[in-house]
């Protein structure tokens, strides 16, 4: 039983944390057809591709900052109701303004949820803004100045995620040293779609203190070894990676060959709903079918919080929480 542990967690992405009773409501509100992406309340993909065409569909029924606010409370107030003290949101401009909705509207919006599920629950929350690698370089480039740019309070980080198998890191490695001047945190999904090559590379052209998934690093013992040694923290989604198949089960998923060999990881839901997971569920899962120890557990919870893209004074009344 984790029902009981604190939790922590750095890599969910925010529309892909809408459950599908949510996103019909939306879609109800504003007069859209789910058909084509919600089959009995359940979100319809079969491999990565179909999961991101699945995920765009969902977004498109969040149209108004309203609308945003509404999904960010919901899934804080559930994270908070499992034990969760502190919450990190991949949001991606690019989804509001698809449907017209202005980036600062967007963030202005998910912000008054963030808020609001403080004031009720106590739950800290900050937001990553993502550059969607299929968009092209181009587009992450101007996302990353943007999010330089900035300045808000809550927004501390800047993260590419999407379509790994799309061109190489290098392509990509101007956006990350505007965001990284800027003196944002800096994660970057690697190692999830493609092999050790892609960590490999986000470490050289990157050097991020956080790798999303980076799960494929352990095809190379000795790319293993320099995660260890740098530190590097990666946020595993062991539900997610059985999902889309990036490992058949959990037999064969590498998050204890990590904890041997020393990596720094912690656990996190990616896109629960997608998935049929959740923060609690990924926290149960490790205990009950991956077999680690609830002190083996609140290690990985107390490495998110020490990885966390916080100022120090929050990160002390955090860990103090633990
Ligand atoms: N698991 C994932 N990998 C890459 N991009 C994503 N966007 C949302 N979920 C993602
Ligand atoms: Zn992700």
């Amino acid at each position: 039983m984790t029902r009981h542990l604190k939790k922590a967690e750095l890599h969910c992405h925010i529309e892909g944390a809408a459950p599908p009773s949510l996103a019909l409501e939306q879609a109800q509100r504003h007069g859209i057809d789910t058909d084509g992406f919600i089959r009995d309340g359940v979100y319809v993909w079969h491999d990565f591709t179909s999961f991101i065409a699945c995920y765009d569909a969902v977004a498109s029924v969040f149209r108004t900052a309203d609308d945003y606010a509404r999904l960010a409370e919901a899934y804080l107030l559930e994270l908070a109701a499992a034990n969760t003290i502190y919450s990190e949101l991949f949001i991606s401009p690019d989804h509001g303004e698809a449907v017209g909705l202005p980036a600062l509207d967007y963030i202005e919006g998910l912000a008054a949820g963030i808020r609001s599920a403080k004031e009720k629950t106590g739950i800290e929350c900050r937001m990553i803004i993502i550059g969607e690698r299929h968009l092209g370089p181009e587009n992450v480039l101007s996302r990353a100045k943007f999010a330089a740019k900035l300045g808000h309070p809550l927004v501390t980080g800047f993260n590419m995620a999407g379509e790994e198998r799309m061109g190489r890191v290098a392509d990509y490695a101007p956006a990350f040293d505007i965001v990284r001047e800027a003196g944002l945190g800096i994660t970057i999904h690697a190692g999830e779609l493609c092999g050790a090559f892609s960590v490999a590379d986000a470490l050289d052209i990157v050097r991020p203190t956080r790798i999303g998934h980076g799960v494929r690093a352990i095809e190379e013992p000795d790319l293993v070894k320099r995660l260890a040694d740098l530190g590097t923290v990666l946020e595993v989604c062991p539900g997610s990676n059985i999902a889309l198949k990036v490992f058949p089960d959990y037999d064969s998923h590498p998050l204890r060959k990590f904890v041997e060999a020393g990596v720094r990881v912690t656990l996190n839901s990616d896109d629960p709903p997608f998935f049929h997971t959740s923060l609690a569920r990924e926290y149960e899962t490790a205990s009950t079918i991956m077999g680690f120890t609830d002190g083996e557990i609140d290690a990985m919870t107390r490495t998110a919080i020490d990885a966390a893209f916080v100022d120090e004074e929050t990160r002390k009344i955090l860990l103090a929480q633990l």
